[in-house]
């Protein structure tokens, strides 16, 4: 859907972006991570064409972004700024009409679109179109801005730092409330961050940079276990006992679990066997549950299988291996 070939971006004898191949797949949300100034936002800048390349070529869906006018490629393409970058002086509805105006849209069709996202993203209508920015909080004006990038239906959606502006516990719960957002789910997306956290849980795949280079594009998995030299091992290193829990599925556990129970008691908690072990060690201990384990649920025909605490991270430790090279 997105293909970026040797990418180079100079700013004088500086490479900000040096060299760089990858390939976005239709549907996933692919995460550039890295520190700062490693060159995260000028790849994604250099995707909608605020930014003009040096070297190399990118393709959108198999068109050379040279050969079209920036204006026509960002129709195509929503873009989600730290801060939301709401203009102050224009309502919600203002805010989010930008695009459609741009496009020509009639008024009726503008506002009826308006009224579908902004309901997409759990924002009644009524009680927002007319408020400005400084009326809302951070993670309602992030909402207005994703609200933006959404109306015209783009099929590619570009992120920087959205959720950057935001406080840690908001942050998390916005977070997930994006993860599940139906809105979202088809759409092909480059988000750029600079929080481990937040790469790992909202990543299909990962693209870690340093220095302007990339230095492993991989599933959040591969990353954890299999990682491509020293710097990733070193990137990940302080995250790393969480990290390997939140990449793990129950479902990879099965095998490595005590064998199902035949009379599980009915009283005890359960988990779709979808749930990533981090979940389930949350859920064992917010419940004060770590002796009595919980009920991983199947999704298919396989008997469900009770686990506890000490199960789960036996499996994991006798699973771990079979993932490293
Ligand atoms: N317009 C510019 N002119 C000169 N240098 C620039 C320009 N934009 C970015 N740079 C430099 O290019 C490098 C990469 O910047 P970039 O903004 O892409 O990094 P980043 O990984 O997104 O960092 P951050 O997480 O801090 O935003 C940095 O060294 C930065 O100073």
């Amino acid at each position: 859907m997105i293909l970026l070939s040797n990418v180079t971006k100079q700013y004088g004898n500086l490479k900000a972006v040096d060299d760089v191949t990858l390939e976005v797949k239709e549907g996933e949300t692919l995460v550039l991570l890295g520190t700062s100034g490693c060159g995260k936002t000028t790849t994604l800048k250099l995707i909608n064409r605020l930014e003009e390349l040096t070297d190399g070529t990118i393709e959108v869906a198999g068109t050379d972004i040279k050969h079209q006018k920036p204006e026509e490629l960002r129709r195509k393409i929503g873009y989600v700024i730290q801060g939301a970058g709401l203009f102050p002086h224009y309502t919600v509805q203002e805010n989010i009409a930008v695009v459609p105006r741009l496009l020509h849209w009639k008024k009726d069709k503008t506002h009826s679109r308006t009224l579908e996202v902004l309901e997409l993203l759990k924002m009644p209508p009524q009680q927002y179109l007319h408020k400005y920015p400084h009326e809302l909080s951070g993670g309602q004006q992030q909402r207005v801005g994703l609200a933006r990038a959404l109306v015209a239906n783009p099929p590619v959606i570009l992120m920087d730092e959205p959720f950057g502006a935001l406080d840690p516990i908001t942050r998390n719960s916005i977070r997930r409330e994006f993860k599940n957002l139906e809105a979202l789910r088809n759409k092909t997306t480059v988000l750029v961050t600079h929080d481990v956290q937040e790469a790992f849980e909202l990543g299909d795949r990962i693209c870690l940079m340093d220095d302007g280079e990339v230095q492993q594009l991989g599933t959040p998995q591969e990353l954890i276990f299999r990682p491509a030299n020293a710097f990733v091992t070193h990137f990940l290193k302080e995250h790393l006992f969480q990290l390997q829990l939140q990449v793990l599925y129950l479902h990879q556990l099965r095998p490595f679990l005590p064998p199902a129970a035949q009379d599980i008691a009915s009283n005890v908690l359960s988990i779709a066997e979808t749930a990533n072990v981090l979940e389930a060690t949350q859920l064992l201990i917010a419940t004060g549950a770590i002796q009595q384990g919980l009920i991983l649920e199947a999704t298919t025909a396989i008997p469900a299988q009770s686990a506890t605490l000490t199960d789960l991270m036996a499996a994991v430790e006798r699973l771990t291996p079979t993932l490293r090279p």
